[in-house]
């Protein structure tokens, strides 16, 4: 097990991420963050403390469900879709890798018209089979497909590469 982002590194790509949603969000009047569930959600969770701090503009946090076993399940969301409609939204996930979890979640959420949607991982992976990027990301890495990253946010945050 090889640790590859330390809780310090965390806290300074939470902070360095957050500073970029602010400026990409700097004129709009409300920021939707929504996290895929778990870990993606504790990350926005954590993005949202820290723009809470720096950003005057309000940032709505939501959790978003993707069945990552079953990418075609209906995505759900804890806000309303009327809270999200004709706003400027950040879909965050912990890790991309082959990038299905976060274009799944993507297409759920360009089903209704939005007035801008933004990407952001803490971890980006080299393996992706979909067209899809991350617009913020903390740490980019070359893995081989048979190793494997977690990311935990329980006690001292850390990601390691198993
Ligand atoms: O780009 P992808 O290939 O879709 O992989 C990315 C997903 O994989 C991880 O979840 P995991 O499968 O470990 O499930 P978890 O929610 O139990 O952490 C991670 O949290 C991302 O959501």
């Amino acid at each position: 097990m090889t640790t590859i982002l330390t809780s310090e590194q965390i806290a300074h790509k939470i902070r360095r991420i957050a500073y970029q949603i602010y400026e990409a969000n700097i004129h709009q009047e409300k920021i939707i963050l929504a996290g895929i569930e778990r870990n993606g959600y504790i990350f926005a969770e954590k993005l949202h403390e820290e723009l809470s701090r720096i950003c005057p503009i309000p940032v709505i946090l939501c959790s978003v469900k993707v069945n990552k076993t079953n990418v075609l399940a209906p995505v759900t969301t804890s806000l309303p879709v009327e809270e999200y409609t004709n706003q400027s939204v950040v879909l965050v996930d912990d890790v991309l890798s082959s990038g299905a979890t976060l274009i799944y979640g993507v297409k759920h959420f360009l089903e209704v018209p939005l007035k801008q949607l933004k990407t952001a991982v803490l971890v980006n992976r080299n393996h992706k089979k979909f067209p899809i990027k991350a617009d913020f990301k903390g740490l980019s890495l070359s893995t081989s497909l048979q190793e494997h990253i977690e990311v935990s946010f329980e006690g001292e945050p850390h990601a390691y590469l198993q």
